[in-house]
């Protein structure tokens, strides 16, 4: 057997270099695992002459990735550049030259993962993935192999390492949302342009990461329902606290019988669920299963050392497929059809926020509003404005159809009474 295997790594940013101290730091625990030694052949970057916050040899790094993609002795390639374009021409490459690719890219994976899956498929060669989604937690391998057996029927996941962090440093600290965004890049957690974090687009592919494994279907980011948290203020996350739940931009995926709904968007969870004490850069996926319950899986979602895990526990597993002669054996192409939810399918309780006159009928109306679109109403608080000229009126719902809240919605900005809808949040986990 090799005393050696090459790889080589596409990108050297955060999590490029996490890699490589992962691979150095750990090299006694990998070699015992794998009964041969891990080289880092060749590492692609796009300035040779940037300053490195970790030692490598000059003739290790390169412009040109054919120097990875064909070169006959590398048995993997990892892919930690980011982008879309470039970072799948180049997995094609690896695959069609017969080599195991490793990939942290969401962003890709949430649009061409199915065309590069048939493609690993078809070449015999494994396509991991696992940090993508949630960085160090193995919530992938759980769905697909730790739960292999059950079938799940909803996953709701603080997927997105900023906009915990934000909602975190906002609700807990008091600081404003562009400090607290500052910090989450400071700390290398965002996107290097971070509107796909706070808009939650890298949520979404995320999301709908998990719901292809978890439902077994083809789920793409379009097929996703998205809403970020730039229009979250510090107002709503104190009325959130007051009523008991805590503001989280979560993903949910959501199956019944054989439809799905796949969602992102800033949620209310009560205090007391588990997801509502997930803080700053943690993500957790809290899963349904029908046979197994409730389960959550928990850990650091972004950052240099907990992403390259993921990423080197995907090279080890790799390494020993190749060792065993098996790559390219654990691809299972989606069961079912796509199929989703219509708006009357899907029902869920949310939070609203209205400013209205505060005269005699206001509420009156408002409660006639919701009951004749069968909106029907858990909690109300309402507190005067403006030396009692408005009222702040806030509203929980039950359960309802999201066709007929977002009827509501449409009737409140149009009705007299009504001087503006602050805000409308789902709300989810509560178990009343
Ligand atoms: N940061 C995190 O916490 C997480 C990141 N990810 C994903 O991991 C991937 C990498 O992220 P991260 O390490 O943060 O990104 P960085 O921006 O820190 O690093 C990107 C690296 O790729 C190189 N690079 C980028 N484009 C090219 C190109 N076209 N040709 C050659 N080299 C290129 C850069 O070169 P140079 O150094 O010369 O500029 C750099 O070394 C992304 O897909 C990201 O979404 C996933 C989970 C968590
Ligand atoms: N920008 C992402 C990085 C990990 O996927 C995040 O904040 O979660
Ligand atoms: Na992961």
């Amino acid at each position: 057997m090799a005393q050696e295997m090459n790889i080589g790594l596409l990108g050297f940013g955060t999590v490029g270099t996490g890699v490589l101290q992962i691979i150095r730091d750990h090299q006694d625990k990998l070699q015992h695992q794998l009964g041969c030694s891990i080289k880092v052949k060749k590492v692609l970057v796009s300035n040779l002459h940037k300053e490195r916050e970790i030692k490598i040899d000059d003739d290790q790094l390169t412009l040109n990735a054919d120097d990875i993609l064909n070169d006959p002795s590398i048995v993997a390639v990892i892919e930690v550049m980011g982008g879309i374009e470039d970072a799948r021409r180049y997995i094609r490459q690896a695959l069609e030259n017969n080599k195991n690719v490793i990939t942290a890219n969401k962003d890709l994976m949430a649009i061409h993962g199915s065309e590069l899956l048939e493609l690993a498929n078809k070449q015999g060669c494994d396509l991991f993935y696992e940090a993508s989604v949630a960085g160090g937690i193995p919530i992938l391998r759980a769905l697909v192999e730790g739960l292999a057996s059950d079938r799940i029927s909803k996953m709701i996941g603080i997927v997105n390492g900023t906009t915990n962090y934000i909602l975190t440093k906002m609700s807990k600290e008091g600081r404003g949302y562009e400090e607290a965004l500052q910090e989450a890049q400071a700390l290398g957690y965002a996107e290097a342009d971070p509107t796909a974090d706070v808009e939650g687009i890298d949520a979404a592919r995320k999301i709908s990461i998990l719901g292809t494994l978890g439902f077994s279907m083809n789920l793409d980011l379009d097929d996703v329902s998205i809403r970020g948290i730039t229009e979250v203020t510090r107002e709503d996350l104190a009325f959130c606290e007051q009523l008991g739940y805590t503001m989280k931009l979560v993903g949910i995926a959501n199956r019944f019988n054989d439809k799905v709904e796949v969602s992102v968007q800033p949620t209310l969870v009560p205090h007391e669920h588990p997801l509502a004490s997930v803080d700053d850069e943690y993500n957790a996926v809290y899963v349904y299963g029908d046979a197994v319950g409730e389960t959550m899986f928990y850990g650091p979602g972004a950052g240099k050392l907990p992403t390259a895990t993921a990423v080197v526990s995907d090279l080890v597993a790799v390494l020993k497929n190749n060792r065993l002669g098996v790559n390219g054996n654990s691809v299972i192409l989606p069961q079912f059809e796509k199929k989703l939810k219509d708006p009357d399918d899907i029902h869920a309780k949310y939070f609203l926020r209205i400013h209205a006159k505060d005269i005699s009928g206001t509420f009156a109306s408002l409660t006639h509003l919701f009951h004749e679109n069968e909106v029907s109403l858990e909690k109300i608080l309402q507190l005067p404005l403006n030396q009692g000229k408005l009222a702040e009126i806030i509203v929980v719902t039950h359960a309802v159809s999201k066709k007929n809240y977002d009827l509501v919605l449409e009737k409140l900005a149009d009705a007299d009474v009504v001087v503006e809808v602050k805000s409308s949040y789902r709300v989810e986990g509560d178990r009343k």
